[in-house]
């Protein structure tokens, strides 16, 4: 993996072995804990796609390190956080994870206009979700910012044998769109799932003007108080459950 992608991992064991510490040790080492550095910046990123391309699972794996065999259908918008560290500031991610249903467009169109990155997947087995693909892009044109970054995931690369879809084809039809980037990943196998936020973040930040950067950058620093997980015109995501 680059280099540059230097994501804190979650600790082995909780917390640097401090339960097989004395109890005095114990106690001098909480005094001298220092607060958490407050993130300097946040984003936010939408997975889009298909019914059971698994965007949740992408998700979770990412943000939990789990994944699911047997998961709900999302109904309506879930989100998760995730603090990564890249380029030298700390980034606070809101991923939302939407529903692939139609029926739920109305719902999670509202979510698009915010988004800096959007990740839209299809499963590299079944050929509907990949053809679905123009309309999903449709959606994007529609309701997305024209600054967001655009990455195309084929998912379900573990299922190699049943590929409907040839990576040729996917980077074909990234490749007629302009600044989207395309990889094949696999939620169950834990394959290119963290390149996938880290590459589109890293995107975000590289384009961002530096002006720009300081500006939000202030903005979110001065802005400590509590903000809103969801846009407050918005019904609060309906949550899932494996
Ligand atoms: N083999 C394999 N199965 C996967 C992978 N990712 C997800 N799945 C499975 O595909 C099914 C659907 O996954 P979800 O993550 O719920 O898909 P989704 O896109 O969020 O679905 P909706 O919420 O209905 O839009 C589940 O049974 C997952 O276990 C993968 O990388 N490989």
């Amino acid at each position: 993996m680059d280099p540059r992608y230097d994501i804190p991992r979650r600790a082995a064991g909780g917390g640097g072995g401090s339960a097989n510490s004395s109890p005095a040790l114990g106690a001098q080492s909480r005094r001298r804990k220092m607060p958490p550095r407050p993130a300097d910046f946040k984003l936010q990123i939408i997975i889009i796609g298909s019914r059971g391309v698994g965007k949740t699972s992408l998700m979770e794996r990412y943000t939990d390190d789990t994944f699911c065999e047997a998961c709900k259908s999302t109904v309506g918008v879930d989100f998760k956080i995730k603090t990564v560290e890249l380029r030298g500031k700390k980034i606070r991610l809101q991923i939302w994870d939407t529903a692939g249903q139609e029926r739920f467009n109305s719902i999670t169109s509202a979510y698009y206009r915010s988004a800096k990155g959007i990740v839209l997947v299809y499963d590299i087995t079944k050929q509907e979700t990949f053809d679905d693909l123009p309309k999903w892009m449709k959606m994007i044109d529609k309701y997305a910012s024209e600054e967001a970054e655009l990455l195309l995931v084929g998912n379900k690369l573990d299922c190699e044998t049943d590929r409907i879809i040839s990576k040729q084809q996917g980077e074909r039809f990234a490749s007629r769109i302009s600044g989207m980037r395309f990889c094949e990943a696999s939620a169950k196998d834990n394959f290119n799932v963290d390149e996938i936020f880290l590459k589109l973040v890293d995107d975000i930040l590289s384009k961002m003007p530096l002006e720009v950067s300081n500006k939000e950058l202030s903005n979110s620093v001065l802005s400590l108080q509590p903000e809103p997980e969801v846009p407050p015109e918005l019904p609060p995501p309906r949550m899932r459950c494996c």
